[in-house]
Parts: structure tokens; sequence; C-alpha cells
């Protein structure tokens, strides 16, 4: 590594749950931020990582692989094998390569519940994580965050302590699990939901991804897959904060256009109507 500093993440248990800087200060809330952000030289969070004791605050060092890191870490990143991967890029019809996350964690270190908006190729080079994925369709049944707030695109659930009174979708959630090693690249899918965890007991992790951004849109079809109507959620969200200038009124004007107009009776029949519209003709 070059003798600059990097973004290093202190937490006071085990998540490090992201949030956008950039939100905190658009929207003048209360919010809280569950990591703190220093800026350590190498030899300094090596120095965290050797010295940690039960404790101690966390830490989770995640830094975009730029010119400030240094030659050595170029010539590794040069190792990859990029024919494999421009292969990937070009079939899969993705944009361009976004950007690389250098991730180096302590074991048991969480990275909790979220979706990204690019595709990414997760590689890891060290140590053991578990990763935990939720297609798309399970949107519902995660209860992200409303888009205007810092924690946009992760999950308001804990899933150390899941509220199933506040979430009761939850029930019905199912996921996929993988456990990558030295070695192993993961294909996170855009707007696939996510949890990664450094495993306990099996050391600290290294590992870099590689975010593309997606492809073209895709030819129209209906119905809507899952991930294009998640990115319709968020365009409306999006322009309705445009419109109101105001994030606390984007759910009452969202309640009620929907109350009763879109739930209930009419609903319900609206729904029969369709059914029965999908159902094959018996007479
Ligand atoms: O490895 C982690 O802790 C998180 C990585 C992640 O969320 C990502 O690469 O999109
Ligand atoms: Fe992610």
């Amino acid at each position: 590594m070059g003798s600059e500093r990097y973004m290093v993440f202190l937490s006071n248990n085990h998540k490090f749950k992201y949030y956008d800087e950039a939100k905190i200060k658009q929207y003048k809330t209360n919010f809280v931020p569950p990591t703190r952000r220093v800026d350590l030289t190498f030899p300094e969070f090596v120095k965290k990582l050797r010295e940690w004791k039960p404790g101690d605050e966390r830490v989770y060092l995640q830094q975009g692989l730029n010119n400030t890191v240094g030659q050595a870490i170029v010539m590794d990143f040069l190792q990859f094998n990029w024919q494999w991967l421009n292969m990937q890029q070009k079939n899969n019809n993705w944009g361009p390569l976004t950007s690389n996350l250098l991730l180096v964690g302590m074991e048991g270190n969480v990275t909790p519940v979220h979706y990204d908006e690019q595709q990414n190729f997760f590689s890891q080079l060290v140590g053991y994580k578990r990763c935990i994925l939720f297609a798309p369709e399970h949107y519902e049944r995660l209860y992200p965050y409303p888009v205007y707030h810092p924690h946009d695109r992760q999950s308001q659930v804990d899933f150390d302590d899941p509220d199933m009174e506040k979430f009761p979708g939850l029930k019905h959630l199912q996921g996929m699990e993988a456990v990558v090693g030295p070695g192993d690249v993961l294909y996170i899918p855009m707007y696939w939901w996510h949890q990664i965890e450094s495993l306990p007991h099996l050391g600290n992790t290294v590992s870099v991804n590689f975010w593309y951004k997606g492809g073209p849109t895709e030819k129209i079809e209906y119905p809507l897959k899952p991930r294009q109507k998640l990115a319709i959620m968020r365009n409306v969200e999006k322009m309705l904060l445009e419109a109101l200038r105001e994030p606390a009124e984007v759910g009452p004007l969202l309640r009620s256009l929907v109350l009763g107009r879109y739930t209930g009776e009419e609903a319900d029949r609206q729904e029969g109507a369709l059914l029965s519209a999908a159902a094959p003709h018996t007479n």
C-alpha cells in the first residue's frame, strides 16, 4: 500500500451499515451515523487490527482503488484475469467498470442487508465471507428506507433481532447463501439484496469488488421484471421529492394517493377482474 490515508470505518458493534454522507447534509435530519469514518495510513490501520481486543471498536477499511493506493497494488491489480472480466462485461452487455472497492476487515464484521445499483463481481482474496442473497422480488419483504434517507438501499430490518410484528413479510422471505474463500468470485446482480459477514474465527478478510454500470435499457416486455419495478419505484419517489422539496411530505402524499383508493374493496374488485382475465376460460 502507498503512504496515503484510506477510509476506515469504526463501529461499536459488529455491524457496518452504509450511509450516504451527502444525504445527511442535504436533508438536515437528526440522523446519527452508526459508524464513524476516519482516514488512516495503512500502518495505522494494521496497528489497530493487530492490537484489537474485545470491547474495542471494530474496524473495516473500505477504500476505492484509485491512483493514491500505491504502485504495488496497481501491479497486483493487473494480475486479475482481465480477459475473463472483459468477456463477461461484453457478453452481458454491461456498461463501464466504475470502481473497485478494497475491503479489509476483521473476522465477525457484518455489512447488513442492502442492494446496490450496479453489477458486481465480488472477489474474495483472503479469509472467508458468508454472503446471504435475496432476489429483487423480495423487495416488499425487506422494507428498505425511503430513497431520501441516508440509509437508502438498506433494509430497515435488524437481522440479529428481526421485528416480526413491524415487518410481517419477513415470514415469507427466502434467501440463498454462499461462503466465499480465497480465489472465489461471486456475481451479485444489480438490485439483488445482500448481507456479507466475515466469518468468525477464520481471520481477517480482504476482498475487491468490481462494480459495473448496468447495460443500456433492455427491450421492455410485459409483465415487467421485479428489478424494473424497483427502478420505477425509486424514480417515482425521487420525482415526488423533487416536486415537494420536503422529505417529510413524501410519505403522507403517497398514503393519501393509495389508502382507500388502491386498497380495500375497489382494489379487491380490480384484482379479481385481473385474475379472471388471466385465468383460462372454462365455458
Ligand atoms: O464485503 C462487504 O462487507 C460488503 C461488500 C458489498 O456490499 C459489495 O461489494 O457490494
Ligand atoms: Fe453491496
